[in-house]
């Protein structure tokens, strides 16, 4: 696909690639981008419509919501519960399935979630965005439930977000590589202007939330320790360091020039695995590195082949550039 082809005709061509394709999957697609096209106007109205600060309430895992974040996921799930392509969803702002209501017909395929991820960020504007999840219905399910949903992420048909930052970008895979297409805000259209996304395998940049180091692990105190000596340590290189605090953010910019990103499990809650989800953050992110060339691990095995036990499940995340994802597993094998 050249530069300039715009997203739907992108779509189409792909689609032509599947035989017996049925057009629910391109349906779908656009459906979403429609909803991100939507958010991200949004987003960008800002101050200017009542939608900074935050909404007063609650979701499932306990976070205070913003009003982005229940806007966002309003936007979801009225721009794809009539359309006909799906059979049910999951968010990370509804604590069960949201079900297609029965006036609507129903499709063969699952969407998971996170409608508007970086909401720290909001308020302070600094890049958020959409994060979401494909997964194929099993077969003869007419009402699923929870445990349909439960697939590892190795299942995924198609992840990507969108990220509404100084400009709005689509980041797609469907497991044929990676592709970036920005939105022309004159003509409402994404083009493509980041064709095969590729990540380095090596880097000299790394984001953690460094204000947690005195609750992380050995392995992870060692590795981000080596990293900060620099040239005069065991690596006998400097490393730079990020941290935006909005995942779509900081795996942008991974995709576009290397880097590792780490949420590590931390023992802030030992009890809980660590602080992002697998089904609607870690599997699409680690879904989309992996297809640029990147890795994606929980420390102790691929994100993608963890076998889901809950829809809000949360993850130990370490992605990006291969050969530092690697050392940082073998620094918790040696541990
Ligand atoms: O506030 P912290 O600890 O820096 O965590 C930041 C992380 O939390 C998140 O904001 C969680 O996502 P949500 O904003 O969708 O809840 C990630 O985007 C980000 O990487
Ligand atoms: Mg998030
Ligand atoms: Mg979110």
């Amino acid at each position: 696909m050249h530069s300039g082809t715009f997203l739907t005709q992108f779509i189409l061509e792909e689609q032509r690639s599947i035989p017996n394709a049925t057009g629910d999957f391109t349906g779908l697609l656009n459906d979403i981008v429609t909803a991100c096209k939507t958010i991200s106007h949004l987003v960008n109205r800002g101050g200017l419509i009542d939608i900074l600060g935050t909404a007063g309430t609650e979701n499932v895992q306990g976070e205070g919501q913003k009003k982005l974040d229940v806007i966002s996921n309003e936007v979801m799930v009225k721009s794809l519960e009539w359309t006909g392509h799906l059979a049910a969803m999951a968010s990370e702002e509804v604590e069960g399935i949201i079900s297609i209501p029965n006036q609507y017909p129903k499709g063969k395929y699952l969407l998971l979630f996170d409608p508007l991820d970086g909401s720290s960020n909001i308020d302070v504007n600094i890049s958020v965005g959409t994060i979401f999840s494909i997964l194929r219905c099993p077969d003869g399910v007419p009402e699923p439930t929870e445990k349909d949903f439960l697939q590892p992420g190795t299942q995924q048909v198609c992840a990507g977000f969108c990220i509404y930052g100084p400009t709005t970008m689509m980041v797609l895979t469907t497991g044929h590589g990676v592709n970036g297409f920005t939105l022309d805000q004159d003509i409402g259209e994404f083009i493509l202007t980041h064709p095969n996304m590729t990540i380095p395998k090596d880097t000299g940049e790394f984001a953690i939330n460094m204000s947690n180091q005195r609750f992380w692990e050995a392995p992870v105190q060692r590795y981000i320790e080596e990293c900060i000596q620099g040239k005069e340590g065991p690596r006998g290189k400097n490393f730079n360091m990020r941290w935006v605090a909005s995942m779509v953010a900081e795996v942008y910019r991974i995709l576009t020039r290397g880097g590792i990103f780490m949420y590590p499990w931390d023992s802030r809650d030992p009890s809980k695995p660590g602080r992002l989800r697998l089904m609607y953050e870690a599997n699409p992110m680690s879904f989309i590195v992996e297809q640029a060339g990147g890795a994606s691990s929980t420390s102790q095995q691929r994100i993608l082949e963890v076998e889901p036990e809950g829809i809000h499940q949360r993850v130990p995340v370490i992605l990006g550039s291969k050969n530092e994802v690697e050392r940082v597993v073998a620094y918790h094998k040696e541990a």
